[in-house]
């Protein structure tokens, strides 16, 4: 065999399989997550706390797509045929199968510490561990495992199945050998990385979700109403919805979470959360997910 050939199957050996993922959390972007890599091939394991969440993250799938098939925007044999790659379980052990878990469950770090730490014990050793955390520090939830280089931050932005980006986030610890997998990982799913630095909200949250917190600063303010707002920023922005309508979208927990984690983080009055935002949460007013945010739905 020719040196190049030894060379070019050493290489093919060394690029990492990657054929089934598990996915942690099937709510607004575990839900996405799982759409998009079965219709590009991958087995999907979808998992949540319970099975009423399970259950309605693959409700929200199937739904999903018969409405693009309806509307002449999928085949349906393509939703055929990737609908059985996506498996519902309330069994983490499932993990011990995946090449790559993807965690996204509530942004509370705590919450996705004790994942990791849970996970450590399971999966196999040569296992990706990504965090799709919109800001919180990736090197912070891989300090809860053994192998803090398998783990990277792979953020996934909503909804997943039309945004195009990924911001790739590599940890304090995260190996370059981790770092190429997120990449060709991203790729595999169709998607354009952006590679990011660990500094709190990213890219894009650190723009988009303040801007969206002025928004709600000035609903609490009575400057317009929310349509107002969103009709001002759609035909004066050229933005495809307005802030208030995107942060129905996102949720309004996540889009508490990150202002918090930012004002924490950076340590700046400017970041603090606008009062009607938090008083929205507390009320369970977060938006698509429980029917009502600053619209119904
Ligand atoms: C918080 C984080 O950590 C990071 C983030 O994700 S920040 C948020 C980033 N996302 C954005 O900024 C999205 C901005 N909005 C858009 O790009 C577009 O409005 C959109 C792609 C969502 C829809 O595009 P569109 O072609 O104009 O609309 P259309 O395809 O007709 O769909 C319209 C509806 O379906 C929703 N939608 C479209 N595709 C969807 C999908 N695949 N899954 C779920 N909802 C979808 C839209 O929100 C909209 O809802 P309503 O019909 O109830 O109004
Ligand atoms: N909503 C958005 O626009 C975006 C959110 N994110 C991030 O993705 C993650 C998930 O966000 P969403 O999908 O919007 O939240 P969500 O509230 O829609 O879903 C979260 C899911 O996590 C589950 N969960 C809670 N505790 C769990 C645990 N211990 N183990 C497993 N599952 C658990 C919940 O049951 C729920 O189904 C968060 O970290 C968020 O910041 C990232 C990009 C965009």
């Amino acid at each position: 065999m020719e040196t190049g050939q030894v060379n070019e199957r050493f290489h093919a050996e060394k690029e990492m399989v990657m054929e089934t993922l598990f996915v942690i959390g099937a709510g607004t972007m575990g839900g996405g997550i799982a759409q998009v890599a079965a219709l590009n091939g991958f087995t999907v394991y979808l998992y949540d706390i319970k099975q009423e969440f399970v259950d309605k993250g693959l409700k929200g799938i199937v739904g999903a797509w018969d409405k693009l098939v309806a509307r002449g925007k999928m085949a349906a044999e393509d939703r055929d045929a990737a609908l059985p790659r996506i498996i519902g379980t309330l069994d983490m052990r499932d993990a011990a199968k995946a090449d790559v878990v993807i965690e996204a469950a509530v942004e509370d770090l705590d919450v996705k510490r004790s994942i990791f730490s849970k996970l450590s014990g399971i999966v196999s050793p040569g296992c990706i561990l990504a965090t799709n955390t919109s800001s919180l520090s990736v090197t912070a939830v891989a300090s809860a495992v053994g192998r803090p280089d398998k783990v990277v931050g792979l953020h996934f932005f909503n909804p997943v199945p039309r945004m195009a980006l990924i911001e790739i986030i590599r940890g304090a610890a995260t190996s370059d050998e981790t770092y190429e997998a997120a990449k060709a990982l991203s790729e595999r799913l169709g998607k354009t990385a952006v590679t990011v630095n660990e500094y709190p909200g990213f890219v894009v949250n650190r723009i988009l979700i303040p801007m969206i917190n002025e928004a709600v600063f000035m609903l609490q303010e009575g400057v317009a109403s929310a349509e107002g707002i969103d009709t001002a920023m759609k035909l004066g922005a050229n933005h495809p919805m307005g802030p208030l309508a995107l942060a129905d979208l996102i949720g309004l927990d996540v889009c508490l979470a990150i202002m918090e984690l930012l004002r924490d983080e950076m340590g700046e009055g400017k970041y603090r959360p606008a009062p009607l935002l938090r008083k929205m949460v507390r009320a369970g007013k977060l938006g698509r997910k429980s029917g009502e945010g600053f619209f119904r739905y």
